[in-house]
């Protein structure tokens, strides 16, 4: 124990804070880590196909995983600087089927075999998403509300398959797998009919929930969106479509950080979900003045979602998974900063003297209330995250980046002159 952690900890503790407690309260909560900040969302089926959807990744960075071994393997260094223990949040796009191409519609369990090992050789769970974008069978912009039958039934299909995976996934791995479905049907221009679609979508959505499964193995969410690329004037899937969809049916609401308008919050949501929902789920993502897909800062409103979940006691409740995707730095380091960024919120919120601010606030006495959230800005947090990152086995925030940089040379530096001795 470092002189400085042992110094910070007197600091807190004349606050009346449990440093102890607080410490083993963060490292019981699982993060969900988004595979596709690995590969630019590029994927491992044998057909590519271009990123479609309205989400969008800028930047070339070298080194880019070019298939599942190199993602499991770039995903494992990630794991292995991120405090606690997390789970890897899948995409149906990234089945491997040995070269043969599969339609997303006939997904089997079999082409994730590979994962499931993996998961197993670490004793992580996984979550997973149906791939409803870069298709050919997506290309207008329209999937599960397409007034195509033909089109809608793919869709259909493609989602049940990957909730049947999914239910494999949560029997191997002995942890439900949060099955997401989020689609980017929308028109990019003033709709002439904006309740038909949502009426498809609504059926579609009762088509594919039909198939029950034990949530012991599945959980069901689904997300939710304000306007995409392409989708400015209209969005299917909107908020209170979502929102009465989940609540009707027993679903669970996501919540994606990016998705709504630029000076709303999800933090101020949190509050008024929680008192109707007993699970919510989240993508937290950094909205830079549309949903760009930031790589997650340690900045004001991370925290203020943490300090939600801390101080309303919802860790149980919230499954917390991450999107965001930047190919302009190195994507094991972009792994590292965000995961380790929401591991760090957590570990904020959990070391602030929670019920004396409610007790301030209700007393009216705001002044002392802004004083001491003020004041708690500049405690030697720092201290106590290293130390809490020292406990956990994994390097300090001045050590981890040297971590990166040597794999960054000797792996992922390598796969760019690989692909110069091929061309
Ligand atoms: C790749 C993800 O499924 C996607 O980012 C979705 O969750 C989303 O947020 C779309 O804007
Ligand atoms: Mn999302």
């Amino acid at each position: 124990m470092s002189s400085r952690f042992e110094s910070a900890k007197v600091q807190y503790e004349q606050l009346g804070i449990d440093v102890e407690a607080a410490f083993a309260k963060v490292k019981q909560v699982p993060i969900s880590v988004h595979c596709w900040q690995g590969d630019d969302l590029h994927g491992t089926e044998v057909i590519a196909n271009e990123l479609s959807g309205g989400i969008d990744v800028t930047g070339n960075h070298p080194g880019r995983a070019r298939n599942g071994e190199e993602l499991r393997r770039d995903l494992e260094k990630a794991l292995s600087l991120i405090p606690g223990k997390h789970r890897v949040n899948l995409h149906a796009m990234y089945a491997e089927t040995d070269g043969v191409p599969i339609e997303r519609d006939q997904l089997k369990t079999e082409h994730f075999e590979k994962w499931v090992k993996w998961a197993k050789s670490l004793g992580i769970g996984l979550d997973f998403n149906p791939t409803v974008f870069s298709h050919p069978k997506a290309a207008d912009g329209l999937t599960l509300a397409h007034p195509d039958e033909e089109i809608r039934t793919f869709w259909i299909n493609h989602c049940k398959a990957c909730r049947k995976i999914a239910a494999y996934f949560g029997e191997q791995l002995g942890t439900p797998s949060l099955v997401n479905i989020w689609v980017p049907d929308g028109y990019k221009d003033t709709p002439s009919d904006r309740l038909t679609p949502r009426k498809r979508l609504k059926e579609s959505l009762d088509a594919i929930y039909a198939d029950e499964y034990d949530p012991m193995l599945v959980l069901d969410t689904v997300e939710s969106k304000l306007f995409g690329i392409g989708s400015e004037a209209y969005v299917v899937g909107s908020h209170e479509f979502y929102l009465n969809y989940a609540n009707q049916n027993n679903k669970l609401y996501l919540l994606d950080t990016g998705h709504f308008h630029p000076t709303e919050v999800v933090s101020n949501k949190l509050s008024a979900m929680l008192l109707f929902h007993d699970q919510l789920a989240l993508h937290v993502s950094r909205p830079v003045r549309w949903d760009s897909d930031h790589v997650v800062t340690f900045d004001d409103e991370l925290r203020e979602i943490a300090i939600e979940l801390v101080r309303n006691d919802a860790l149980g409740n919230i499954h917390i998974g991450l999107d965001f995707f930047d190919a302009s730095i190195n994507r094991v380091a972009a792994w590292a900063i965000g995961t380790r960024n929401m591991a760090k919120a957590l570990l904020y919120a959990a070391l602030m003297p929670h019920r004396h601010l409610k007790q301030l606030q209700d007393e009216g006495d705001f002044t002392s209330r802004l004083a001491m959230q003020e004041q708690l800005k500049t405690y030697p947090f720092g201290d106590m995250w290293d130390e809490y990152c020292k406990r956990q086995g994994v390097p300090t925030e001045t050590e981890w980046l040297d971590v990166v940089k040597e794999y960054e040379q000797q792996v992922q530096l390598k796969r760019e002159s690989e692909k110069a001795k091929q061309r």
